[in-house]
């Protein structure tokens, strides 16, 4: 077990304790409630007396079996049903039935006494998220080829090792496995082929590495073994680098994903934190929102991909916040997920129709529950992706990184956190189609991008604002520090070769950029980073300039 995983399960174990003596009292003041029911028949407003407590019934059926306690669960939605039919027959109770409910309900008393199920997580974690930067091996004999993918490589953010010789590779790979290889297949000198090393060390592994060849040959019978060896992509020399590296961000783009968020709204803060720390062992994010008032506030701030929501709440439902979450356009794509212990499906679907999308039943083993969301936030997420990103870059387009930069422009004026934004801009790129045709200018177009992901941080928000026109948002960073940023990138790209029939040559862009104020609007404010770009374009291009007010 590693030490995340103990601390989880110690995490849980707490949980588990504090539910435990929460039981403690209320189970007796139940005991009390429950005992007032032998007053009850007669009373003109016995469902006065009855529906609080099938309210409690409902939630103890619904947390007792996550915190280890099947039979108490299930002793209590027993209850629950019988309350309810009560409800429904609209006839007060009989003696007869209230001491059968009351006989059932000292069983209850038993059960929470009675030890737990011990949960186990292990199995159904999910692997972390890796955020770290992706770790490359590159096998390459020829010095000039190694050094110029090294560098490219280097230059978009990966950390790259570089080996000359099978042995010092094999030496490498043994000690600690990269996100990728890259291998030369044809070594001259070495006993094994690329292929016939790789294949055997492949065999090895529980979970193929991914690698991309380069070779010099580009035969069918090289591809097919390749292919066979699990090759991710197949680069005939001299390689186009920038080509080889956006197929290396494909690859790991998956393992790099930002963890999928959930926002947890429940009124039982024990049950909430339980699923909180069953999400996050499993590699995703999870926010609690107890108080459901705070529920655009929560969107907005945590940009949920799915919501876990409780069907009974005190002051407003589950469906009712489900409505509400719908009433705005940019939630409407969010799958909402009721949890709840009901389990009248007429019920069910009633609180579906209100705005939600799948029901999930409590009690729900951690594995179900992970297994669920998981799926839900994985196909929400490659929706919202194909519907908000552009097709060959992967960025945000025009107007959704414009929404955003409205969200983080209310953000820093809530948090007083500084906001800058770039405006930038490839230079003389018409002449890039011109001279070397249009599939290479979008090329280079997806080169800053890709760069542009490589460098920033997760936080940062990148738009492909036109053609090659890109807009960046930089919450947290004022226009200096942006300043530095964008300089960085600037004089990567500039260094960044780019090839054409056997012809390097190399690209710049101009940027612009403008701090927030407490008066801007977003559009003033994109506007503010396209004039500080013109006088950057306009003082001889390759190079950043800031906003300056005219007087
Ligand atoms: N290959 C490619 N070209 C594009 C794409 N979108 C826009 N363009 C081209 O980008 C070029 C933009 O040219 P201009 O805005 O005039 O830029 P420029 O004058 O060459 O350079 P600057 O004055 O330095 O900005 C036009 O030729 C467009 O056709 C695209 O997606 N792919």
């Amino acid at each position: 077990m590693t030490a995340d995983q103990s601390k989880l399960e110690q995490q849980l174990a707490k949980l588990h304790q504090q539910y435990m003596e929460r039981l403690q009292t209320d189970i007796p003041a139940l005991a009390v409630q429950v005992s007032s029911l032998v007053t009850l028949s007669g009373q003109p407003d016995w469902r006065s007396t009855i529906l609080p407590l099938k309210h409690k019934f409902h939630t103890l059926a619904g947390s007792a079996g996550t915190f280890g306690l099947p039979q108490l669960g299930k002793l209590a939605k027993n209850l629950e049903l019988q309350l309810k039919d009560w409800i429904a027959a609209d006839v007060a109770p009989d003696l007869t039935a209230i001491n059968n409910f009351m006989s059932v309900f000292q069983q209850v008393q038993y059960a929470h006494q009675s030890g737990h199920q011990v949960m186990n997580l292990t199995s159904a974690r999910l692997d972390a998220l890796n955020e770290q930067k992706a770790l490359i091996y590159v096998l390459e004999d020829d010095e000039e080829t190694a050094n110029h993918l090294t560098l490219t490589l280097a230059t978009f953010g990966y950390q790259v090792q570089s080996y000359r010789r099978l042995v010092e590779l094999d030496q490498a790979l043994k000690t600690k496995l990269p996100d990728a290889l890259i291998l030369d297949i044809s070594l001259p000198g070495e006993e094994q082929t690329g292929l016939e090393y790789i294949s055997a060390f492949q065999q090895s592994l529980t979970e193929a590495l991914p690698v991309l060849v380069i070779t010099s040959h580009n035969s069918f019978e090289h591809h097919l073994q390749a292919v066979r060896i699990g090759a991710r992509g197949y680069f005939v020399k001299p390689v186009n680098t920038t080509a080889l590296e956006a197929r290396l961000q494909r690859l790991l783009a998956v393992r790099q994903r930002e963890a999928f968020r959930v926002l947890i709204v429940d009124d039982d803060q024990l049950l909430a934190e339980h699923y909180a720390l069953v999400l996050q062992g499993a590699g995703l994010r999870a926010e609690i929102l107890l108080e459901p008032s705070q529920i655009y506030e929560g969107m907005n701030r945590f940009r949920p991909d799915v919501i876990l929501l409780d069907v009974l709440m005190p002051g407003c439902s589950g469906p009712e916040l489900a409505q509400l979450i719908r009433l705005q356009d940019e939630w409407l794509s969010v799958p909402i997920i009721y949890l709840s212990s009901e389990t009248d499906s007429e019920r069910q679907l009633a609180a579906l129709v209100k705005g939600g999308d799948d029901f999930l039943t409590k009690p729900i083993t951690d594995t179900a529950l992970i297994v669920a969301v998981f799926a839900r936030a994985q196909r929400a997420r490659q929706l919202a992706e194909m519907m908000t990103k552009d097709s060959l870059t992967g960025l945000l387009q025009h107007a959704r990184v414009k929404e955003r930069l409205d969200h983080e422009l209310q953000r820093s004026e809530r948090t007083g956190e500084p906001l800058s934004v770039v405006m930038l801009d490839i230079d003389h790129f018409k002449k890039v189609n011109d001279n070397y045709g249009h599939l290479i200018g979008d090329q280079v177009i997806s080169s800053v991008a890709n760069l542009l992901k490589q460098q920033l941080r997760k936080t940062d928000i990148i738009g492909r604002y036109g053609g090659e026109e890109f807009l960046l948002i930089l919450p947290d960073c004022n226009q200096q520090q942006a300043f530095a940023l964008v300089e960085q990138l600037r004089q990567s790209f500039a260094s960044l070769p780019f090839s054409f029939d056997y012809h390097n040559f190399h690209c710049t862009f101009s940027a612009g950029i403008s701090q927030a104020k407490a008066t801007d609007d977003t559009d003033q404010l994109i506007d503010q980073a396209d004039k500080a770009l013109y006088s950057s374009k306009h003082a001889g291009r390759n190079q950043t300039q800031f906003y300056q007010q005219q007087s």
